[in-house]
């Protein structure tokens, strides 16, 4: 039984803890809201929990609430004592890891399978976002990504083809996992409130299709988003064999990137993989 703790304004003021720009810092102190970010991944109990930056622990609060077992990696040294608070109410559920979170191994750290959780410095969430969806094996380490995002990135990874906002972060985010829209977080939820509105994506890892290097896909969507107004006989130009595996696959070339579903992506990416791979062994 955790004893009862102050509210999050006191700990803020308790310790310090002015929000820092550079650290992306943009604070929940509404437990109700939080309890029901916690809720996002399901049933928490005595599963692992990854959160990446818990600055006065918020967040961290309704993870234990939820009775996970949670790794928090905060990078500010002003947060470590809010922190220490909270693993004296909830012994031996919180590792705090000083650190940054870019600099360390996830999966290492966990040792286990893990699910992560956060509220995401908007400077460095998309690169860890990018970073735990490239992972070379699959499934992952982790089993769900629940993780806050500025609204106009969230709406980039669940996006459909055919839209504005489909993109290589879409094409990353569904080719091998589902992305789902969890919840809408108005700025006004934040302290201080950030210019942007915000939101919190769902992912999990699904079956990976066969036959595809993620370096392929990833080569092909950049070069054909890359110039996205551009028919793909012109983005996909440098692409070696890629105008030929187009011709193989059926696929009109006149087509722009944003057409293309994500299986299209995965079948030329295939393609582009077995052509090499026939070169490789003449
Ligand atoms: C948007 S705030 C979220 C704070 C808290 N989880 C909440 O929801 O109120 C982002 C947090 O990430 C931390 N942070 C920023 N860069 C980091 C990094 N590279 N590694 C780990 N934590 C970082 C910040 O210090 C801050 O505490």
């Amino acid at each position: 039984m955790s004893k009862s703790l102050p509210p999050l304004r006191e700990v803020i003021a308790a310790h310090g803890l002015s929000a820092s720009k550079a650290l992306g810092q943009n604070f929940l102190l509404d437990e109700q809201l939080l309890d029901r970010i916690a809720a996002i991944p399901g049933d928490l109990a005595d599963r692992a929990v990854l959160e990446i930056g818990p600055g006065p622990g918020g967040l961290t609060r309704a993870l234990l609430r939820a009775e996970a077992r949670v790794t928090a990696i905060e990078r500010d040294a002003r947060c470590i004592p809010a922190l220490a608070d909270l693993q004296e109410a909830f012994p031996g559920k919180l590792r705090v890891v000083e650190n940054d979170a870019l600099a360390i191994d996830h999966a290492e750290l966990m040792g286990e399978p893990f699910a992560v959780v956060a509220n995401l410095p908007y400077n460095i969430g998309t690169l860890l976002f990018t970073r735990w969806l490239a992972v070379p094996d699959w499934p992952p380490a982790w089993t769900s990504l629940t993780l806050m995002f500025q609204q106009e990135v969230a709406r980039r990874v669940v996006a459909a083809p055919g839209s504005s906002e489909f993109g290589r972060l879409a094409v990353l985010a569904q080719w091998r996992s589902r992305a789902k829209l969890a919840m809408k977080v108005h700025r006004s939820a934040f302290t201080p409130p950030p210019k942007v509105m915000s939101a919190i994506v769902h992912v999990t890892p699904a079956e990976a299709p066969q036959g595809v290097r993620i370096a392929t896909l990833e080569r092909v969507t950049e070069a054909a988003f890359g110039q996205r107004r551009k028919m793909l006989r012109q983005s996909l130009k440098g692409v070696d064999g890629a105008l030929a595996a187009l011709d193989e696959l059926g696929m009109d070339s006149t087509r722009r990137a944003e057409t293309l579903t994500v299986d299209e992506f995965v079948a030329l990416a295939r393609a582009l993989d077995q052509r090499m791979s026939q070169v490789t062994s003449r």
